[in-house]
């Protein structure tokens, strides 16, 4: 019996769960808690309608933006989202790849399963792409400064600072079933062999390496005084946080809610979003992701404000089912 065909992002997520085994299916797919956040973030775009112009001349439309000094060839980038060696083997290498096919950027996570250095030589090998560095604040800043260091070498364009996840969000499926990443993966970015990470609990791993003592004033000037690279903020909800982040010369800012993994009751974020774009225009570049899902859902985040977007669950799910 023939298959049908995927042509949404929700085939895809039902494809990609047929396929997956449920604990990595649970990790990629829940959020925090009641998962009130997560269903939130995608149900938000249900509340808007596109009131049509007719009659324009759509023939030659163009749908570029600039980032990092290039165009990139829609609004639409990829989130950086840890562990892609659960999908697939060849995890961030092969997103990195796709991303340079289709003329977008890449976020790695410093939970990639693969190094920096790899990931932004194998989407270089495609076409030329923009990556970015996500970082946590670390407790061993030695550590923190050599994946600055590194990832600057490798040729990424901004650290994305992510600043929702002083500790891991409570979330129920992980704890319930003891998530643990599957034997083999490493972090590089965070020098730990895949012998190392079995030997701590997922949680008491992030534990040990993320810093809850982080602050605007230590992480800022820090990061500043090491870095050429432009210094993103992500995981803001609030105008506050936009203002502040101006206050310290950041470079943009990702309004994220973390897909809904970290605080659960969080707004969504096209929720926030117009409040945060009135304070942010032309002061900062102003970034969006959680919960979108089609080109109609990137039209709105970038009607409401938004200058683009980014995804971290399609991007799993299609390295799944590849
Ligand atoms: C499995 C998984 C791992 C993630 N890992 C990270 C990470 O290492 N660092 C980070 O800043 N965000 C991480 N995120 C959050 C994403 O960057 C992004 O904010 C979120 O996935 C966007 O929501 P969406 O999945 O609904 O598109 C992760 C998300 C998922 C689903
Ligand atoms: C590998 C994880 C620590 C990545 C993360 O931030 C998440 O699961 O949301």
């Amino acid at each position: 019996m023939a298959t049908d065909k995927i042509v949404s992002i929700a085939d895809l997520q039902a494809a990609a769960s047929k396929i997956l085994p449920s604990s990595t299916r649970e990790f990629f797919n829940s959020g925090a808690t009641d998962q009130v956040t997560v269903h939130e973030n995608s149900a938000a775009y249900r509340k808007y309608r596109i009131l049509p112009r007719v009659l324009k001349d759509v023939s030659n439309v163009n749908t570029t933006i600039p980032l990092f000094g290039r165009d990139i060839a829609f609004p639409l980038c990829v989130s950086p989202a840890g562990l892609q060696g659960m999908a697939h083997p060849d995890g961030e290498l092969a997103t990195s790849r796709a991303c340079a096919k289709y003329g977008i950027n890449m976020g790695v996570s410093s939970y990639a399963n693969h190094s920096v250095e790899q990931i932004t030589t194998a989407g270089n090998e495609v076409a030329p792409i923009h990556h970015v560095m996500q970082l946590y604040s670390m407790k061993d800043r030695e550590k923190e400064k050599r994946i600055i260091r590194r990832a600057e070498a490798a040729g990424c364009k901004a650290i994305f600072l992510t600043a929702d996840s002083p500790v891991l969000g409570v979330r129920y499926n992980e704890v319930r079933k003891t998530f643990q990443p599957p034997a083999g993966l490493a972090y590089p970015m965070m020098e730990k062999t895949s012998e190392q990470i079995q030997q701590q609990s997922h949680d008491d791993g992030f534990k040990s390496f993320n810093d809850d003592s982080h602050s605007w004033a230590r992480e800022i000037p820090w990061l500043r005084s090491l870095t050429k690279m432009e210094i993103w903020i992500k995981g803001i909800l609030t105008p506050e946080d936009v203002e502040t982040a101006i206050e310290y010369g950041c470079d943009g800012v990702i309004i994220s809610n973390h897909g809904g993994r970290q605080l659960d009751e969080t707004p969504a974020t096209l929720d926030v979003l117009p409040a945060c774009a009135k304070v942010a225009r032309g002061r900062i570049r102003i970034h969006i992701d959680g919960g979108i899902r089609s080109g109609n859902d990137i039209f709105k985040a970038l009607a409401l404000g938004a200058e683009c977007c980014w995804v971290g669950r399609p991007m799993l799910w299609g390295l799944a089912v590849s």
